[in-house]
């Protein structure tokens, strides 16, 4: 066995023999749902965790509920691997960030024991820990606050039905849109009012409307976040929050024309006033395809079987797979629950969701060590020139 082969046994065995702190690190997680940016009690989990295994830990890093462990020398290849914890309001963990967790915290792991071996580690590996996925977008601070400087590769794995290397993640566009009337007596005197409402309804009507010319992969949905006051107040005040989506920033702005028009259409119409407030959104994922070749064959070669599903939500790691070359392949948890639905937060806290996690923490090891091999500096010279090209014709 060559040398090198032995280091990506010792990464697999380190992460079976933790098998049962991992599954405890999970189940903290799952039990103690957090929404984005508190994060207190999953922080304070894998930080003591990740400390007591010999990483580096900086707490706080950055944001309250950041982390960031290491290990390593630098002059080497520096690997990140990605950890999610946040929960969703009312459903807990339905997207099965307390997984995301246990799978970075086990890569880690398996990297480090594996990099450790002979008491000379080459190169560095980084457990980030990155909060509100779910919410503002947790990776986006940390980008903004330099904390990817000087990494070369970064990955994840996400909980899924399907088992998918590549899937889609859209560009998404977060918009407030803001309907003000005139309030009067609903019953008294109506037409002395404007009402708001009903332009907030015309625009949610024009948008249900305009879908049907929407291209398959484009996505439009929101809620009324505020409604009026009171039934006998004709409504001054309406507001709409949508989510707009598309596989690429400028497919997002031609589904941004068309929702603007729709909201001034109604304004028009119901002579209300409208204002449309961009709150931002994350960027599309652009895969990288060495790190995701080298990924498809170390996983194929532990039995993964990958599905015809293409995903498609969207998350913060697009923003990071702009600034470093990444992959953010999603995987079975052995349920046919859509993410977000009350049966994937039972099947991301169920014991069946063990063997797969811990599956692609392995695959994220042994793509990060295929990366890290001495004598493999070609592979890093194409997965930055890969990089080159995809944005040299993409912008986040
Ligand atoms: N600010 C809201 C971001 C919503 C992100 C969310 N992401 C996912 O569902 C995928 C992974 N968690 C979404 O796409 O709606």
């Amino acid at each position: 066995m060559t040398e090198w082969n032995k280091r990506k046994q010792v990464a697999q065995a380190k992460i079976d023999a933790s098998a049962s702190d991992l599954n405890n690190i999970s189940q903290e997680i799952w039990s103690h749902p957090e929404l984005g940016y508190e994060e207190h009690h999953a922080h304070k989990i894998l930080t003591d965790y990740l400390e007591k295994k010999g990483f580096e830990v900086t707490r706080n890093y950055h944001l309250d509920t950041a982390f960031k462990a290491t290990y390593g020398t630098d002059g080497g290849v520096h690997v990140c691997v990605i950890c999610e914890y946040d929960a969703l309001p009312e459903i807990g963990h339905a997207c099965g960030h307390n997984l995301i967790a246990e799978c970075g915290a086990a890569a880690g792991l398996g990297i480090k024991a594996a990099m450790e071996l002979d008491g000379t580690p080459i190169g560095r590996v980084t457990v980030l820990g990155t909060p509100a996925e779910e919410g503002a977008g947790g990776k986006i601070d940390l980008i903004k606050a330099g904390a990817f400087q000087g990494m070369d590769v970064a990955m994840m794995a996400h909980p899924y039905a399907y088992t998918v290397p590549q899937p889609v993640a859209l560009s998404m566009l977060e918009m407030k849109i803001h309907f003000t009337g005139l309030a009067s007596h609903a019953s008294a005197v109506p037409w002395e009012g404007v009402n708001a409402l009903d332009a907030a309804v015309m625009c949610y009507n024009s948008i249900s409307v305009m879908r049907q010319q929407l291209k398959p992969e484009w996505r439009v949905h929101g809620i009324f976040t505020n409604g009026g006051a009171k039934p006998n107040i004709i409504p001054e005040e309406a507001e709409l929050f949508y989510y707009l989506r598309a596989p690429t920033q400028e497919a997002l702005s031609q589904v941004k024309k068309k929702v603007v028009g729709c909201a001034q259409g109604a304004a028009v119409a119901t002579g209300c006033e409208c204002t449309v407030k961009d709150l931002g959104g994350f960027a599309n994922v652009v895969t990288n395809p060495t790190v995701i070749s080298i990924y498809k064959r170390e996983a194929s070669q532990m039995g993964v079987v990958f599905d015809d599903n293409s995903g498609s939500g969207s998350t913060d790691m697009g923003n990071v797979s702009y600034v470093v070359p990444s992959i953010h392949p999603m995987y079975d948890i052995g349920t046919m629950a859509a993410n977000h639905s009350r049966p994937f937060t039972a099947a991301a806290g169920a014991a069946a969701a063990q063997p797969p996690t811990l599956v692609q923490a392995k695959s994220l090891a042994l793509t990060a060590l295929e990366v890290m091999k001495p004598g493999n500096e070609e592979v890093l010279a194409n997965i930055k020139k890969d990089f080159a090209l995809q944005m040299g014709g993409a912008k986040a």
